[in-house]
């Protein structure tokens, strides 16, 4: 029995159904061309010769900066068939935080998509190019002991670095065993099998990115990487997932904003999109339910976890999403997991209704973060119910509500919890009320240090941008929906609201715009 390695997963249709498209794609004419099971299997073994060629040793990390292709999936799987840990990065990640990513991690090799301009950075390891006419080593890594061989399955596979958001960013650590238990749980839920196309959107560095490859590739289904640009536009958008025929679109909620609010009718032309996955942070209600209403046919899933587990479960959004319902449920964990609710006791929850932490246990949690143990501490706790066991649970930092089946209801970010005179206020809840609002799309709310104090401050992104918004009337509405102390002192409406490179509302960009003084 062979150890689990991500390569092998991913590669197995290649043996069953070689000539099965593994990825769809634009030629350099523009042209969509499938590459097959075989001829991406091929691609590996050969920058993998390369790879092998250079003397690295099983554990030495490769930087691979890329957008998602086919030779960046293979230059990935070239490292997981031979133990070299990949770090993703896009090539949008500023130069700073690549320094700052190269410095931690200490590559041995710093591998760049053919094509992407140069930077600034000082020689850290080798480096090289790859693309379609192989891998081209510019500078050779130093040569070490080349200590081990094989490759186990809690060898490290990957390490994503978070977006940060909370201080630096967090290398998280996954083994090649996590990662194929999660992969085998995602087959066993049916989430895509043979004959989809799985339309990825995410930026390589998201781990939602990896999650599309290692979805569609270990079910023997197409990945089809959609680029930057073709978002943008969403007439350019729907034309490409239409003539890509795609049948399942991954991304993150504010994928879909600008298509709805411009242009919604495009999407009755996707006929072959069966399921849309979206995770990342919470889907605003109005714009959910427009999604529905385009999309009638299409299943909608709710996508819920952390890069430390990959993700934690999927739930379908009921159709139609009930009028009353303000909160989307997150459901249960995938097949092999479990999520428990914890209250600031530490005792379990178990009354529907009730509010408390979620905990994952589960076989595909993280190694813990790269040279981190104060901060893996922190996450990998002992199951905080009966810790006897010595078993490790991912701590999650979120809060959800106890459903009447057991199923959770996303409540926010344990840290977004604040505390206003005295009481708990939670800024989804408050950013759900606003969506409620008529011709109101989407809303954050920010709690904005103001003359030593700290007050809450809205902004919402209108239907339609020249209806202006009553910033009156919006305070008066949430006056009636919610206790004073969770009423905004302003709402302004933003032409959208400012996102990170993985797609989420941008917090700290969001504070200091609604900061700045009007
Ligand atoms: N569906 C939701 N509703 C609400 N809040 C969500 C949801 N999904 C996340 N979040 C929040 O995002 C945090 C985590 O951020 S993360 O580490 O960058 N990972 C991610 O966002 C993506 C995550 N790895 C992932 C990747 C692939 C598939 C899936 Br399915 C999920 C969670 O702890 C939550 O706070």
């Amino acid at each position: 029995m062979e150890p689990d390695n991500l390569y092998r997963l991913l590669m197995a249709p290649a043996a069953a159904t070689p000539d099965q498209p593994a990825v769809v794609q634009p030629d350099e004419d523009g042209v969509l061309e499938e590459i097959s099971y075989r001829a991406l299997d091929d691609r590996i073994r050969e920058y993998a010769t390369v790879l092998d060629g250079l003397g690295l040793d099983v554990g030495d990390r490769v930087v691979v900066e890329a957008d998602t292709s086919a030779a960046a999936v293979a230059m990935l799987l070239a490292c997981a068939k031979l133990g070299l840990p990949f770090v993703p990065v896009s090539p949008q990640t500023p130069d700073s935080r690549l320094r700052t990513i190269l410095q931690s991690v200490g590559p041995a090799l710093h591998v760049r998509a053919d094509g992407l301009a140069d930077r600034e950075l000082a020689e850290v390891g080798g480096r090289g190019r790859f693309g379609r006419d192989g891998l081209v080593v510019e500078l050779p890594p130093v040569r070490g002991p080349r200590r081990r061989r094989a490759v186990l399955g809690t060898d490290t596979a990957y390490i994503v670095f978070t977006s940060g958001s909370t201080g630096r960013p967090k290398g998280v650590v996954m083994s090649h065993r996590s990662i194929v238990t999660f992969l085998r749980a995602m087959r066993a839920d049916g989430l895509a099998g043979p004959g989809d196309r799985v339309a990825s959107t995410s930026p390589l560095q998201f781990d939602f990115a990896l999650f599309g490859i290692g979805v569609a590739l270990s079910s023997g289904a197409a990945l089809v990487p959609v680029r930057r640009e073709q978002l943008d536009s969403p007439r350019r958008m729907v034309a490409f997932l239409r003539e890509a025929e795609v049948t399942q679109v991954h991304g993150v909620p504010s994928l879909w904003r600008p298509v709805l609010r411009h242009d919604p009718d495009l999407l009755s032309g996707l006929t072959r999109l069966r399921s849309v996955v979206f995770a990342g942070e919470e889907f605003p209600l109005p714009e959910l339910r427009r999604l529905q209403e385009t999309l009638p046919a299409a299943r909608l899933v709710n996508g819920y976890g952390a890069t430390e587990s990959m993700a934690a479960s999927f739930t379908d959004v009921p159709n139609p999403l009930p009028a009353g319902q303000d909160r989307l449920s997150i459901g249960h964990a995938h097949t092999g997991a479990e999520m428990t609710l914890v209250d600031q006791h530490g005792a379990a929850v178990t009354e529907p209704g009730q509010v408390g932490e979620i905990y994952l246990r589960s076989p595909a949690l993280f190694t813990g973060y790269w040279n981190d143990p104060g901060a893996t501490a922190g996450v990998l706790v002992l199951d905080p119910i009966e810790p006897r066991h010595g078993q490790k649970v991912l701590r999650t930092g979120d809060l959800a509500r106890l459903g009447e089946q057991g199923e959770l209801y996303f409540i926010g970010r344990a840290d977004f919890q604040v505390q206003i005179r005295g009481n708990r206020v939670e800024l989804g809840e408050i950013e759900g009320t606003l969506t409620r609002l008529p011709g109101v799309t989407a809303a954050a709310v920010s709690l904005v240090p103001r003359l030593g104090n700290h007050v809450l401050m809205a902004a919402v992104v209108l239907d339609d941008p020249a209806a202006g918004l009553d910033q009156a009337e919006a305070i008066a509405f949430c006056a009636k929906e919610l206790p004073a102390y969770m009423v905004p002192r302003s709402v302004h409406a933003l032409s959208e609201l400012p996102l990170t490179e993985n797609g989420k509302v941008d917090r700290a960009v969001l504070n200091r715009t609604l900061a700045a003084p009007r």
